[in-house]
């Protein structure tokens, strides 16, 4: 997260009027994130988390991520659970913005992911798909293949400012996979977002998955592809099979991948690092001036994206094509 939109102490004592949250003793901005602002409160009742709703996130969408997490909460995944008000509402409005209070969870996201890391992420991923497989709302992922275009256009012009010949690349590559993207495979509730910033671990356990903004109705095995991508490369570029081979075995310990989820990983990891490349680009660009965030690396991706057009099978990622 991050802090787009100040709120001042009045108006969050205003605010929290609303709730039986005690008294406020205190509360700060985090920095960390890119898409919302967040704020860490301290109340005589505990600590909680205040979202402000920023740009990507429409407010008609919020009542799926509040269900979302209240769903995976009584099927017993650890998510931040929306705090309702005494009248019994989840979602509100403070400083001219959608707003929500989440309970706090406990642990620490981790900056080195190791082998073990990145299995018990796999696992943590897995159960997420399957709880949330009988969760009756739907929401279309905006940012799947249909969304990468439009997105571009936004920052074609300056791409090649970030580095000569992106905008021909990226070109390139979007319309490759506009025409090979897979639709037929198992589809169901997705993070969408899952990197190592999302994922809180008590020594090498999972203990809470957080940030579900992104979360939809998608290919199950996109999610994957996107955690590939986020938990497998290293800080010099290259891709770390062994990693990869761990998360794919955490994951098949709880749901196994189909013959034609695997034979897809290549062309699902080109349309996730795309997917990062194409929103990092436009915010490279369009970050207000006095934000409290700290704006990620384009080329990370384009990196990413790079290598993964060099892969024409499953094996290359540590799993094997055929199950
Ligand atoms: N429920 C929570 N419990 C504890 N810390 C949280 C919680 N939600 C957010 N945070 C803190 O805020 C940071 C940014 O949150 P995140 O949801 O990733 O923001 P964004 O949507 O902008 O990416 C996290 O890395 C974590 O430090
Ligand atoms: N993960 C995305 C940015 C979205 O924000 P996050 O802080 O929730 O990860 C990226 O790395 O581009």
């Amino acid at each position: 997260m991050a802090v787009y939109t100040d709120v001042t102490a009045d108006e969050l004592q205003a605010y929290l009027g609303d709730y039986d949250l005690g008294d406020l003793l205190s509360y700060k901005g985090i920095a960390e994130g890119v898409e919302n602002s967040n704020f860490l409160l301290h109340t005589t009742r505990g600590h909680f988390i205040l979202t402000l709703y920023e740009k990507r996130v429409a407010a008609g969408d919020l009542p799926f991520f509040i269900g979302l997490m209240e769903h995976l909460a009584a099927r017993g995944l650890t998510c931040p659970q929306p705090v309702k008000t005494r009248a019994g509402t989840a979602l509100g409005r403070l400083a001219g913005r959608p707003s929500a209070i989440v309970t706090f969870l406990d642990g620490m996201w981790v900056r080195r992911p190791t082998v073990a890391h990145c299995h018990a992420l796999g696992g943590a991923l897995a159960a997420m798909h399957l709880a949330g497989l009988d969760f009756s709302m739907q929401r279309r992922n905006s940012l799947s293949v249909d969304g990468w275009r439009p997105l571009f256009e936004t920052a074609r012009a300056r791409a090649d400012e970030v580095t000569p010949g992106l905008a021909d690349s990226i070109e390139a590559a979007l319309t490759t996979l506009e025409s090979g993207w897979p639709t037929e495979l198992p589809h169901g509730v997705i993070h969408a977002d899952l990197f190592p910033d999302n994922v809180f671990f008590l020594g090498d356990r999972v203990s809470g998955l957080i940030d579900f903004y992104f979360a939809c109705t998608d290919t199950l095995a996109y999610d994957v592809a996107i955690c590939l991508n986020a938990w497998c490369f290293e800080a010099d570029g290259a891709y770390n099979v062994t990693k990869g081979r761990a998360l794919l075995d955490g994951y098949e310990r709880v749901r196994p991948l189909s013959a034609p989820e695997r034979a897809a990983l290549p062309v699902l990891c080109r349309g996730a690092a795309l997917r990062f490349l194409l929103t990092r680009l436009v915010d490279w660009f369009a970050v207000p001036a006095g934000a409290l965030v700290r704006r990620k690396d384009p080329l990370e991706y384009y990196r990413k994206l790079r290598f993964h057009q060099t892969i024409d099978g499953a094996r290359d990622y540590g799993i094997e094509a055929a199950c």
